[in-house]
C-alpha cells in the first residue's frame, strides 16, 4: 500500500489540499465516457476524514497531497457535486487515442486551468462547448439544484485562452513559507503574474554536478568496455539508477551515504506502491495487516526514522557551523536541498518543522526519480528512432564539448539542439500526463462561476498534442518547432506545460533538464543509438507515462565497426 494506492490514470494528485470533506467536482475532460458517467452518478460514499501522512498521491506522496480524480466517484461525500472524469476516459485518451490514431485525440474536450489561488492564472481551451454545457447540466440534474457553474460564454479568445480572475494568493500557514527558500534554489520562484516557461540558467551544487557527471561517465565506460561492439540496454531500467543517484546527491549532498540508505528503502516502498496500483482497489484493504502492507508500514517507519536521524545530525552540525553560515548566507555550508531546508527561516525566524522536512525529502525522491527517468528514456528512444536529429545533436555536442570531455556547466546552455530535442520529447511524452487544481474559493472563469472546492483536471498531454496549438504535424517528432524557444513553439505560449504552471509548478525542472542534457550529451559523445528490434512502442500510464514493454536501445560505440551480429544485453553490463 502506501503512497501510490490510488487509481487515477496517471494524474498527479492535487498540488496541495487533502481530501477534506467538502464538495468536489471534477469538471474535466468531457470525453463521451465522462459525460455518460455524469448522467449515472454512483451512490456516494463518505470521504476518509483525514489522510494519514504518506497517503499522498502520485507525485509527491506527502500528506498534503491527497485525493485523485479517478477515485472521486467512489469517494465523494454525500451531497457532493460530482462530475467524474473516469479513469478509463483518461487512460483511453492517453494510451490508445493519443498514441495510436493521434487524430482521435482531437475529438476530446479538455479544459485546463491554472492558478486558482493566484491572480495570474490562465484558462486553456474548452474544445467543444456543448460537452461542457452538458456536463454542467448533468451535474445540476444529478444533485437536484440549479447549476452553480454557469457557462454562459465559455472562453473562446485566441486559442481558447483567457486570464482567470481568482482570489488573491494566500500562502498556506507555516510549512509553505518555510519551504520557499529551498524552492528558490531548485526551481524558478513562484511567478508573480505570468509563469516563465523557459528554463532558467541551471543552479546546482558542486556535489550535484559531481553526481550528474559521474553517472553518464560510468555508463559510457561500462558500455564502451564492451569491445565486441554493440550493447543492448533497456534504458527504461537503466536510467532509473542515473536519476536515483542524482536526486539522492541533490537532496543529501554531503550526507549522501546515509541518504542513499533511506532512499533505497523508499525505492522499495515505491515498488510496492506501483504493484498495488496495478491491482483492483478494495476500499480499506490498505489498513489490513497483510504481509505486503506490514512490510510497507515497516519501511515507512524506517524511512521516517532514518530521515529524522539524518536531519538531527545535520541540524547539530549546522549549529556548529553558525559562523560559516552567517558568512556564506542563508544556505550556509550545506548547499544541498536538505541543508537549504535546515537553514531556512520564515519571517518570524522559525525553522522548518522536522516533519515537513521529512515529507519534502520523500517528495523530492518520489517526484524527481521516475519523472526524470521517463524523460531520459523517451529522449533516448526518440533519438534512436530519428537518426537525422541524433546526428545533428551529436555534431553540436562534439563541437561544444569536444570528444572525450564531460560537458561542463558553461557548455550546457550552448547545446541548443539538444535542448530542443528534450523539449520536443517532453511535449510528445510528458512524464506527468495531467495535473489538477482545486478552487480554494468561489472563482470566476471567463463567465463561468466555479464553486469553491471544484477540481479541474489539466490534461497536459492532450494540450501538447492539440493541433490547434501545434499545427497539423502535432503528432510528429519535430524538435525544430522549439528553435525560437518554448514560448514560441506553439500558437499559444502556454501550450507547453510539461512542468505545470503557476505557483505550484515543478520545483525540480531545472534539475531535471540539467540532468537530462548532461546524460544525453555524454551518450551522444560516445555512442550511436538505434532501437532494438525488440522494442514495442507502447506508451502507457502507470502513475506516469512510461514504455509498457521497456525501452531496449542498441548502443554502438562510435569508434567501433558498423552493426555486427553479436548484441549484448544490459544484464551483462551490471
Ligand atoms: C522531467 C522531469 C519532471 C517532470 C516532467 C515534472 C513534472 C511536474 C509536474 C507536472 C508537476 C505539477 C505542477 C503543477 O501542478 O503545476 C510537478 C510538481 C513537482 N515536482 Fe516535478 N517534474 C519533474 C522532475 C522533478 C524533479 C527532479 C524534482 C525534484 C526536486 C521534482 C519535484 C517536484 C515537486 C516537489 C513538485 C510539487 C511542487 C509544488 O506543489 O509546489 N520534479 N512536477
Amino acid at each position: 500500500e502506501g503512497a501510490g494506492r490510488r487509481r487515477h490514470g496517471g494524474v498527479p494528485a492535487p498540488a496541495r489540499g487533502g481530501a477534506g470533506d467538502g464538495r468536489a467536482v471534477v469538471a474535466a475532460a468531457a470525453a463521451g465516457g465522462a459525460l455518460r458517467a455524469a448522467g449515472r452518478a454512483r451512490p456516494a460514499v463518505p470521504l476518509p476524514r483525514r489522510l494519514r501522512p504518506g497517503d499522498g498521491g502520485t507525485h509527491g506522496g506527502g500528506h498534503r497531497q491527497a485525493h485523485v480524480a479517478g477515485h472521486l466517484p467512489q469517494r465523494a461525500a454525500p451531497g457532493a457535486r460530482l462530475l467524474p472524469l473516469l479513469e478509463e476516459d483518461l487512460r483511453y485518451a492517453c494510451m490508445r487515442r493519443v498514441f495510436l490514431p493521434f487524430s482521435r485525440c482531437q475529438q476530446l474536450t479538455f479544459s485546463a486551468i491554472n492558478g486558482w489561488s493566484s491572480n495570474g492564472g490562465w484558462v486553456l481551451s474548452w474544445r467543444r462547448r456543448a460537452d461542457v454545457l452538458d456536463m454542467v447540466r448533468a451535474d445540476a440534474a444529478a444533485h437536484g439544484g440549479g447549476p452553480r457553474a454557469r457557462p454562459r460564454d465559455l472562453p473562446h479568445a485566441r486559442g481558447g485562452v483567457r486570464p482567470l480572475r481568482g482570489a488573491p494568493h494566500r500562502p498556506a500557514a507555516r510549512g509553505r513559507r518555510a519551504r520557499q527558500p529551498a524552492r528558490r534554489q531548485v526551481g524558478p520562484p513562484p511567478p508573480r503574474s505570468r509563469p516563465r516557461l523557459l528554463p532558467r540558467q541551471p543552479q546546482r551544487t558542486d556535489e550535484t554536478h559531481t553526481a550528474l557527471s559521474l553517472w553518464p561517465a560510468r555508463l559510457g565506460q561500462c558500455a564502451a568496455s564492451d569491445t565486441a561492439g554493440e550493447v543492448e540496454v533497456d534504458v527504461a531500467e537503466w536510467f532509473q539508477a542515473v536519476a536515483e543517484e542524482a536526486i539522492t546527491r541533490a537532496t543529501f549532498g554531503r550526507s549522501y551515504a546515509s541518504g542513499r540508505v533511506v532512499f533505497r528503502m523508499q525505492g522499495r516502498l515505491m515498488a510496492f506502491a506501483s504493484e498495488a496500483f496495478r491491482k483492483v482497489l478494495v476500499p480499506g484493504y490498505r489498513f489490513l495487516p497483510t504481509k505486503k502492507n506490514r512490510m510497507s508500514w515497516g519501511l515507512d517507519r524506517e524511512i521516517r526514522r532514518g530521515l529524522v536521524q539524518l536531519i538531527g545530525r545535520r541540524s547539530d552540525a549546522a549549529e556548529d557551523h553558525e559562523a560559516e553560515i552567517k558568512e556564506k548566507g542563508n544556505s550556509g555550508g550545506f548547499r544541498d536541498l536538505l541543508g537549504l531546508m535546515i537553514n531556512a527561516r520564515d519571517k518570524k525566524s522559525q525553522a522548518m518543522p522536522v516533519e515537513d522536512m521529512v515529507e519534502e525529502c520523500k517528495t523530492f525522491f518520489f517526484a524527481g526519480k521516475q519523472t526524470t527517468t521517463n524523460l531520459l528514456t523517451w529522449a533516448t528512444v526518440l533519438l534512436a528512432m530519428h537518426p537525422e536529429w541524433q546526428d545533428r545533436a551529436r555534431q553540436e555536442v562534439l563541437a561544444v564539448c569536444g570528444l572525450g570531455e564531460l560537458p561542463a556547466k558553461e557548455h550546457l546552455h550552448k547545446l541548443k539542439t539538444l535542448g530542443m530535442i528534450l523539449n520536443e520529447t517532453l511535449r510528445l511524452y510528458p512524464p506527468a500526463v495531467a495535473t489538477i487544481r482545486r478552487a480554494k474559493v468561489d472563482v470566476t472563469l471567463g463567465d463561468l462561476a466555479i464553486p469553491r472546492d471544484t477540481e479541474l483536471l489539466i490534461p497536459i498531454m492532450a494540450i501538447h498534442h492539440d493541433a490547434r496549438f501545434w499545427g497539423p504535424d502535432a503528432a510528429q517528432f519535430n524538435p525544430g518547432r522549439f528553435a525560437g524557444g518554448a514560448a514560441r513553439a506553439a500558437t499559444h505560449p502556454l501550450a507547453f506545460i510539461p512542468f505545470g504552471l503557476g505557483s505550484r509548478m515543478c520545483v525540480g525542472q531545472n534539475l531535471a533538464l540539467l540532468e537530462a542534457k548532461l546524460t544525453v550529451a555524454v551518450l551522444l559523445q560516445r555512442f550511436e543509438l538505434r532501437p532494438s528490434p525488440k522494442y514495442v512502442h507502447a506508451p502507457t500510464v502507470l502513475m506516469l507515462l512510461h514504455p509498457q514493454y521497456g525501452a531496449p536501445v542498441i548502443f554502438r560505440p562510435l569508434s567501433s565497426p558498423p552493426p555486427s551480429a553479436s548484441v549484448h544485453t544490459s544484464d551483462e553490463l551490471s
